[in-house]
Formats: structure tokens, sequence, C-alpha cells
């Protein structure tokens, strides 16, 4: 196989949502800014659908980039659906003997098809390269992630395994890199001499938007806080890398994954959940969550999960991180802000108090604000917070696009690496086993709100 033959990207469950609403655009904004790019799009699913209806798909997926008229021309001239049972070792094997050139295989399946199919796939020779491209939920805890993992090994080798997680491919968490290691300044004070806390908050105000399916089962601890946010937790706070390469930066992740766990081990102490009831965000009426179309009331499941960890380590220790996200918040937030120490000692003769300082990234829109106390418009005894602040354009391609790049590279350092996935259950399941034994309260926020009262961080 020559090295320039185009990757074939197999999408299993090509007719369900994620294919739609973000793998295709994300492919598009790809092929946006790599117009060159060679990649022959394979939808695959159980419905039956006709080229030219998946076509169609396509082409509105990439219209609303837009990618370049020549290559989506390209692209979709070699772009094809075939109707399988992913189930059927037959069908399957047929697929994939049909697709040419390295191979990607992205599960867009609901977890629980996605092991299934790994387990036909057991009796198929894939061909060499193949990769295999894994959505969140991976496992349901560390055992089954566990087991999940050494299925995989028998496929196919770790760095040929991608659990995506779009996170890892926002601009400004990839930026975290160059802000921590391209700048003199802030290293020194990156550790617990000078950092006090460290929030990680991912508030929507998206509410379920008709996600029961998958919601409903999993809730914000793992839709967000087990995935994601651990994500951004491992880049803030990692050790310094020789380069940026998949290596480096897993490792380092890694490290910091092995080294977390629940602040002081309790969870019914350093975690906290909520879930919303009936209220209004700007001129959407929000429905109770129980009362959201295919919402189970008694799984009892949170739209807002909040919990504390501590990172043992000698960098970290001894410093609370609090990660939180909820849905159907009034106001967005989307941020992580380290909170500074307080100077040892400030001069007597200031007529005010200084306050501690803050660096705040903004994930969404990108900005970093140093929030700095000094003197208030006239007086230079008086004191007050003032802030300065860059914003940060956009990525050049949707999260989506970016981790697409890496995963048809063949490069895995956008993704989740196994040993890493499993830290990530091991850090949650002591809150999951609390609040299924209902040691922590389920509190209540009207939609709409900043959450229960008293839960807003301080900043
Ligand atoms: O993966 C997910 O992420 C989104 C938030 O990410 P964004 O890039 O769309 O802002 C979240 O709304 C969703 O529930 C979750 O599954």
């Amino acid at each position: 196989m020559s090295d320039d033959a185009p990757v074939t990207l197999l999408i299993l469950g090509a007719g369900g949502d994620l294919t739609h609403r973000l793998l295709l655009p994300g492919i598009g904004s790809l092929l946006k800014c790599e117009p060159q790019r060679k990649v022959q799009i394979v939808g695959a699913d159980r419905m039956a659908k006709s080229s030219e209806e998946w076509k169609a798909l396509v082409k509105d997926s990439f219209s609303t980039v837009p990618v370049p008229a020549r290559t989506a021309k390209s692209v979709m001239s070699k772009t094809r659906y075939q109707q399988t049972n992913v189930l059927d070792e037959d069908e399957l094997r047929s697929l994939i003997e049909s697709c040419s050139g390295p191979l990607v295989i992205y599960f867009a399946l609901p977890p629980a098809i996605t092991m299934q199919v790994c387990t036909v796939l057991e009796a198929i020779d894939l061909p060499n390269p193949t990769r295999l491209a894994l959505e969140k939920p991976f496992g349901t805890d560390e055992k089954t992630a566990h087991s999940f993992n050494r299925r995989l090994h028998k496929l196919v080798p770790e760095d040929h395994i991608f659990r995506v997680d779009h996170f890892l491919g926002v601009s400004t968490v990839l930026n975290l890199i160059g802000l921590r290691f391209a700048n003199r300044i802030l290293q020194p004070i990156w550790n617990s001499e000078h950092i006090e806390r460290v929030e990680i908050i991912y508030d929507e105000d998206l509410a379920l938007e008709g996600r029961a399916g998958y919601y409903d089962t999993n809730g914000a601890l793992k839709d967000m806080l087990q995935s994601h946010l651990l994500q951004v937790l491992s880049v803030f706070a990692m050790e310094s890398i020789a380069e940026v390469s998949a290596n480096e930066l897993q490792d380092q992740k890694a490290q910091v994954l092995r080294a977390t766990r629940l602040w002081g081990n309790s969870p019914k102490r350093s975690s906290r959940r909520a879930r919303y009831t009936a209220g209004q965000i700007g001129s959407r009426k929000i429905p109770a969550y129980v009362k959201e179309q295919g919402v189970d009331p008694s799984r009892m499941t949170e739209t807002l999960a909040e919990i504390t960890v501590e990172i043992d380590n000698n960098r970290w220790s001894g410093v609370p991180f609090i990660l939180r996200s909820g849905k159907a918040m009034g106001e967005p937030r989307k941020q992580i802000v380290a909170h500074f120490r307080d100077v040892p000692h400030l001069p007597t003769g200031f007529k005010t108090a200084g306050l501690p300082d803050q660096l705040i990234i903004d994930l969404k829109p990108g900005a970093v604000s140093l929030v700095l106390t000094m003197n208030a418009e006239g007086d230079p005894m008086d004191l007050e917070r003032k802030v300065l602040r860059a914003e940060l354009a956009d990525g050049l391609m949707l999260p989506y696009g970016e981790v697409l790049r890496y995963l048809l590279d063949g490069n895995p350092m956008l993704c989740v690496r196994g040993d890493a996935a499993e830290s990530c259950w091991r850090i949650m399941e002591p809150v999951l086993k609390a609040w299924k034994a209902n040691r922590v309260p389920m509190e209540e926020y009207p939609a709409g709100s900043d959450g229960p009262d008293g839960w807003l961080p301080a900043s």
C-alpha cells in the first residue's frame, strides 16, 4: 500500500446524531483548513439509505462549514453508504473488505453496541493499519474499562486505539501547553506554594436538547467530569514536556491522573449533585429535568455535578481542584480559575486589603485574564483588582476537526490512553457508589439560575 493512499474513514452508526451533529462538520472543518487532504468517507448503519441520501447528508454538513467547492466535490465523489448490520460477522467482514487504504473505524454507536462489535471484530482479519476510534463513555467503571482495554488490545495495538475526547481538540485547552511552557513568568508559580485552589468549570445554558436516551443513563458526572474535565485537569497540572508529542503528553497526563484522588478520600464531603427544576433561560421555557421527554425520574440523574480532588504529588499536594459542570444554567461559564495565595505580608498603610490574584483561562470563547491587585483610580494607597486580559481567537478547526486530523494521521496525541481512561474511573468510583447509595443528597436548582444556593464558587 502506498504511503499516500487515502485513508478510509468508516463510520459505524452513520445514521446517528453524533455523525450528523459533530463528525461530519468536524471533517468539513478539517477539509476547509486542509483542502488537499485525501480521505474516503464510508457511512454504515443498519437502516437502508441510498448513497445519494448519504451524499446529501455529507453535503449538507460540509455546506455549514463551508468546505471549498473543489474539495467538497472530490470527497463527495468517493463517499458511499453501505447498509450493514454491524453485529453480523459476515456483513461486517464484507464491509471492511470493501474499504481500501489505511482504515479508521469510527464507532459512532452506543457504548454497549461498540463492545459487541469489538467481539465480532475478533473473528475478522483487520487490514494493517487499522485504527479504532471510540467515543465516551469508555466502560462504566475501572473494571469494565480495564476489560474493554484488554479486548481492544486483541484487535490492534494501543497506539492504534483512539479514545476520543473532543476537549483535547479545543484550542484553548491545547493553548495551556503554550501558556504554561512557553512562558517564563508562570512556570515558577505553577505549584502549591503559590496556587491555593483551582476551579475547572463548564456550566452550559443548554438543557437536555432531546438527548435523554444518552444523558439520562449518564448524568453530568460521567458526561463531563469523568471524561472531559479530568482531561483538562491533567493538561493543566502535568509536569513539563520535552517535546509536543503523543508519548510525552500521554505519559505526563497519565502520571497526574494516577496521583489524583477525591479530596480527603470522602465522597460525602467532596461531591455535590443537583438537578434542574422548571425555569426560563432568556426566552426559552425549560421544563423540569424529570419532565423532559424520555427521562426516567427513578434514575436520579444529576444535571449538575461538582467534585473536589487532590493531586498527591510534590507539585500539587494540598491544593483542591474543584471540577463542576451543569446544564440549564443561567450564565454559561466555561473556565479554569487558578486562585493564588495571599501575599505573605501586605505592608501596613494601605487603606484596603488586597485580594489574592487570579489567572482565569476562558475556554469558550477563549481568553486569558490575569487579575491583579493594584491601586484604584486616584489614591495609590487604595487597592483594587484590575484585569489584564488577552482575547484568544477561535481555533482554525472545530474541536472534532482537530481530533480527526490527528486520528487520520495516526497520531494519538489528542486521545485518551487506555491506562488514563482506567484512572479516570478509579477517581470517580467512590462518588458513583456514594451517589448510588443516596449518601449525597440530590439538590435542586431552577433552570436559568446559578445552581442551588451556596454553590456558586467564590471568585
Ligand atoms: O461531550 C459533551 O460535550 C458538550 C460540551 O462541549 P461543547 O464543545 O459542545 O461545548 C456537552 O454539552 C455534552 O453534554 C457532552 O456530551
